[in-house]
Parts: C-alpha cells; structure tokens; sequence
C-alpha cells in the first residue's frame, strides 16, 4: 500500500474517533455526581424537534409521555442546543421555583426575552429584580387595580363588546391595550398612543411555539422588528415626559418619581424596558386566556347557564344599574367565576415551562444538576395528572368547589411560584371576569368553526381565534 493511502487512511481513522469520542461525550455529559437518566439527541439540535412538535389540545406530549415512561419524572436531554434536565415532578419544580437566587436563576433561551432589551425584569435578579417588582406591583397589584383599573376596564370591555356585537366579530387584543396604556402614560397624542398600541398588539411569543423553521425565524424577525420600534418610541416618550416635568397621575409618574429618589436601584432603560414588557405581556397573556375561557364556556352549556346564573343574580343586586363591575362583586361574588378561570388556566397551560439555570451543583432527589445546566419546570403535567384531577382533560369547573381558589400552588402552578410569581395574575383575573360577566348577561356566541388549538408545547391557534356574537334582544 502506498504512503499515501496509509495516511489517508489514518487521516479517516483519526476523524472517525474524534467524531466517536465527541458523540460519546455529548451523549454521556461530565458530573461531579449522577445525572438525572435520559438521553441527549443528535449533536447541536438535541432533542429539540421532538419536543415542539405539534400535538392535540387534550394530550400530554407525546416526547413527554415517552421519556417519563422510560426514565421517569426526572430526566435529562438537550433542547435548543443547551443542556437541560426536564422536571414534571411537582416537588422538585416547587423546590427549584423557590430556590430562586439561591441555586437557580432564571433563563429563558435568548431569542425570548432578548426582544424585550437587556434591561428587561428578565434579566435582572436580586435586589434589582425585588425592587422591579415592587414598582410593577403598584400598577398590577389588588389596591391600584380597586382604585385605578377596575372603572375603566369596565367601561371599555363594555365598549368594545357593543362594537364587535355590531360587526358580528370578536377581537380581543384591542381591548386590553386600549384601555391599559392610559393607565400607564396617561398624555400621549392620540397618533403616538396608536403607533404604540399597533407594536403592543404585534408584539406575540408565538413565533416560539412554531417548530416550523420557516415561520418561528419569521415571527421572530417580526417581534424584533417590533421589540426595536416599540421600545424607541417608549424611550421618547419617557424622555419628553422626563425633561418635561409636568406630573401626571400615571405609572409613568410613580415610575420616574421612583428613579429619582436617592440610592434607587433602576436606571431610565429599566423603566423604559418595563413599561413596554408590561404591556406586550399583558395583551399576548389576558387576550390568550380570555379567548380560551370563552371557548370552553361556549363549549359547555352547563358551564354557561351557571355563570348566566351567578352573574345575573349579581346585575340583580346592583344598585347602580348603569354602574359596571365593582371590586365588591368580583372578590366576592364571583365564585363560580374563579372556578371557571381556574379550570380553564389549568386545562390551558399558558406558561407551559418555566426556565431556570442552576448557578451550581444541586442534589436533588438523588441527581445532580450540574452548574449551568438549564432545568425546564413543566407544570403542564401535574395539571393533567389524573390522580390529582379526575379525568384531566374534561373542562369541570365544579372540580374547584370548596378549594382555594386564588393561590397557587404545587398542583396548580399556571402563574409560577416563588419570587418570580407572575405579576399581573389579578389584572388578568380581573379583566377575564369582567368580560365573562358581560358576554354572558349581554351577548350570545359562539366559537367560529375553524377555531383549532393545538400544543406546541404552547398553545396555539393556528387559524387565529374568532367568534360570533350578537346582542341578546
Ligand atoms: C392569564 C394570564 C397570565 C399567565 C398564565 C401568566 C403566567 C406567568 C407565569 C407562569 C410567570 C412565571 C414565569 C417564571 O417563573 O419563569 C409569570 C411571570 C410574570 N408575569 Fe405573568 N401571566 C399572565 C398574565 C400577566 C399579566 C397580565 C402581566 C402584566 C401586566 C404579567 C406580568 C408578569 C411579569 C412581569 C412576570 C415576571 C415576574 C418576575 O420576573 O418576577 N403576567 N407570568
């Protein structure tokens, strides 16, 4: 044999053990203790392509379903080129949501939340994270909702149903804009106000929920594209507001009222990041669960007499007949309300993962997790497990009865838990009661035919969500 070929040959003998040793080390990941079982995909895409492909409304995915089989509620795998262990045991997501800070961080893949700027809540932890919160609480928490939201979110809901009734169709993304960033920037000019709201109503994590190459790289490009817009024309707006000096009653005020007290903790890119991230959540969220409770009351009409029933028994009660919802009536008149929230968050799944890094090794249930590896909270599978809810994918809102009914917990984790808790949970329970309780005492609907939902793991309507509605005469 020539020269040559022998070194060709060993050239070729070379490549194929560095390719062997490099597959066996992504396969078989380095530890200081035993990893969680499972298995790692293909090199640089993992497991990725199973875990977003489509799947039926009322099932587990199906990748799920296959690794808890195999290796139980505990495994690992790689998803989005990133190492990861998937959790579906309610203990073990409970203890990494509160070991915020402590062993774990928050961090969702880039491409998510980097729309929304690095000065984004996102990214922040700690005390900064703390104090983010705290201001995003004196728009979104119970008092400012009593004293600020609750009239005008009545008032518009109301509008905006009669308008639609009139057209025969249903839009909900508009609504919760419109009548949010008053409340937020309280003088802006009617154009500008406009421009805003069309990036807000833009604004979709949806594009994540596509395993589509082809439409998640478009969606993505379309929420940057909006991300950047949006984001420069709130950085205006908050410097005109800023150098201006006039005072305003909105969030805006206590936003830069906050910035320029001594030792705070946020800077202008912060408050500017967290005003539009408030907003593009609020719609893409509340429009998403809005559109799904009505679906499944529209689906149930057991379910729908029975609101009809709580609802009209509180019209009857009303002393100010033209006056609309009172915080009264939703804290404590809404009972069969909330079971119908709860039931339809669960069933929905809107948060389908929660991201977390480990910032060092943690044991937990007999596995280590290495530092930096990611771990995916899926809640989703507590949520439909039948030995906690009796046939999980039948929409029962009497499951609820006699339950708490507003906290969650580690068998209903819909808005997380911990310090990274959702913000807005009672703005959107709010705004979803407030619309039931006038489709259902004004209206009559339905779903439009071609209303599909599936998972992605998320889920999504791929034909958009549209319903009929008209004026009960
Ligand atoms: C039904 C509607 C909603 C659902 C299901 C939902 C769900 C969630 C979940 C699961 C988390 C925790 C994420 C994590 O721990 O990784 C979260 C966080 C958050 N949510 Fe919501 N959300 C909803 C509506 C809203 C609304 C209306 C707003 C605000 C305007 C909002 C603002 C936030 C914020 C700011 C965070 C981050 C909190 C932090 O980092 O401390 N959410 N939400």
């Amino acid at each position: 044999m020539s020269f040559f070929w022998i070194t060709g040959l060993w050239v070729i003998a070379l490549v194929v053990v560095r390719i062997s040793h490099w597959w066996y080390r992504w396969s078989n990941p380095k530890s200081n203790g035993k990893l969680p079982p499972g298995s790692m995909g293909f090199p640089i895409i993992g497991e990725t392509l199973d875990y977003f492909k489509p799947h039926g409304f009322y099932e587990i995915s199906p990748f799920l379903k296959k690794k808890m089989l195999r290796y139980g509620p505990l495994f690992r795998t790689n998803i989005l080129g990133v190492k990861t262990v998937v959790s579906t045991d309610m203990d073990v997501n409970m203890e990494i949501l509160r070991q915020e800070n402590k062993s774990f961080n928050l961090s969702y893949p880039d491409g998510l939340v980097k729309p929304l700027g690095k000065d984004s809540l996102f990214f922040k932890t700690g005390n900064i994270h703390k104090h983010i919160k705290q201001i995003s609480m004196r728009l979104l928490g119970s008092e400012n909702l009593k004293r600020k939201i609750i009239k005008d979110m009545d008032r518009v809901t109301r509008e905006h149903l009669s308008l639609k009734a009139n057209k025969g169709i249903f839009e909900i993304r508009d609504l919760i804009t419109s009548h949010l960033t008053p409340k937020l920037i309280s003088n802006l000019e009617k154009e500008t106000q406009g421009k805003l709201m069309d990036n807000f109503k833009a604004f979709s994590f949806d594009w994540f929920r596509t395993s589509y190459i082809l439409s998640a790289g478009n969606g993505l490009y379309n929420t940057l594209w909006v991300c950047k817009e949006g984001m420069q024309l709130m950085k205006d707006i908050y410097m005109t507001r800023k150098t201006s000096r006039e005072k305003y009653d909105d969030f805006l005020n206590t936003a830069i009222e906050e910035i320029e007290k001594d030792g705070s903790l946020v800077n202008d890119d912060v408050i500017v990041s967290l005003i539009f991230t408030l907003l593009c959540i609020t719609q893409d969220t509340t429009s998403k669960a809005t559109c799904m409770a009505v679906k499944f009351v529209s689906e149930n009409p057991k379910v729908l007499a029975e609101l009809k029933r709580e609802h009209e028994a509180i019209l009857a009660s009303r002393k100010d007949k033209e006056g609309g919802v009172t915080w009264e009536e939703y804290r404590h008149k809404m009972t069969f309300t909330n079971m119908v929230i709860n039931e339809s968050l669960r069933l929905t799944n809107l948060a389908p993962m929660m991201f977390r890094k480990a910032v060092k090794d943690v044991e937990i249930k007999g596995y280590t997790i290495p530092a930096g590896w990611i771990v995916m909270v899926i809640p989703s599978v507590v949520h439909f497990d039948p030995e906690i809810y009796e046939n999980p994918f039948e929409f029962n809102p009497w499951r609820w009865e006699g339950k708490e009914l507003r906290s969650g917990s580690k068998t209903f984790m819909v808005f997380g838990a911990g310090i990274r808790q959702c913000a807005g949970s009672e703005f959107a329970r709010l705004q979803i009661s407030i619309f039931l309780h006038h489709l259902v005492t004004t209206y009559s609907f339905s779903l439009s035919k071609d209303c599909e939902v599936i998972r992605v793991p998320g889920a999504l309507f791929p034909n958009g969500i549209s319903m009929n509605i008209s004026k009960v005469s």
